[in-house]
């Protein structure tokens, strides 16, 4: 497909999607494209805002098959790892600063069946992912504070991406970007190596299938451009 970059995920972030028709939301975001649904799992105590847990998750599961990329910005996470499994995420999203014992935690996920990720928030060095890289199948850089959509994408944070890659080195393991990802700096975000891009004011403006299906076209084809965006 033209402007389409071979291999990059879209992943929307349902955090500014309208949570009153929240099934439809989604049912629009597959049918323009969407490769994974972000869920951002927020509990106003690691980041400042409450979003929803394993029960919305489980109804949200009926509305489509794609993979559910769930962002936990919880802390601890470790006592309900098991209920997010169960509810039907695909990917399930720690941060390093949510506990002490990162490496447990990452086999706990893997033990569930599901994928195990590690985030970093913008403060936080990439070698926090020292000794865990074999336990991890993504890691997702923040390139905003976490706790809301709409914030604006924190150009140093370019350089994290660049190291991360290059750690991860071959293998098999996903590199995500989350926050203030937009046609404006996608491209800068490919370039410094990610191969997932999570996207929720960018994606979720306008309303409806059709806006979304543009606005993710956009997306794809501002990536396809990589190398000549600055941020
Ligand atoms: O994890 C998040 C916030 O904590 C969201 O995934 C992120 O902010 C997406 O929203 P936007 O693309 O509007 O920045
Ligand atoms: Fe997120």
């Amino acid at each position: 497909m033209e402007g389409r970059l071979p291999g990059l995920l879209i992943a929307p972030s349902i955090l500014t999607a309208d949570f009153a028709r929240l099934g439809e939301e989604i049912s629009d975001v597959v049918a323009a494209d969407a490769d994974w649904i972000h869920l951002d799992v927020i509990d106003g105590h690691f980041a400042p805002n409450i979003t929803f847990g394993p029960a919305i998750i489980k109804s949200l599961r009926k509305i489509t098959k794609k993979p559910f990329d769930t962002h936990l910005m919880i802390a601890p996470a470790d006592p309900f790892l098991a209920a997010f499994a169960e509810a039907g995420a695909d990917h399930i999203t720690v941060h390093a600063e949510a506990g002490p014992h990162l490496h447990r935690t990452l086999q706990t996920i893997r033990g569930l069946g599901k994928k195990a990720g590690v985030s970093l928030n913008p403060a936080t060095s990439e070698r926090a992912l020292d000794y865990v890289l074999d336990e991890v199948d993504l890691v997702l850089v923040m390139s905003v504070n976490p706790g809301f959509g709409g914030q604006s994408f924190i150009p140093g944070q370019l350089e994290k991406i660049r190291r991360v890659r290059e750690m991860i080195g071959r293998r098999p393991i996903h590199l995500q970007v989350d926050g203030g990802v937009s046609p404006k700096t996608i491209a800068a975000v490919v370039e410094a190596g990610a191969d997932v891009v999570v996207a929720g004011s960018a994606v979720f403006d306008g309303g409806g299938r059709e806006s979304y299906r543009k606005n993710i076209a956009a997306l794809r084809s501002a990536a396809a451009t990589a190398g000549a965006i600055a941020v």
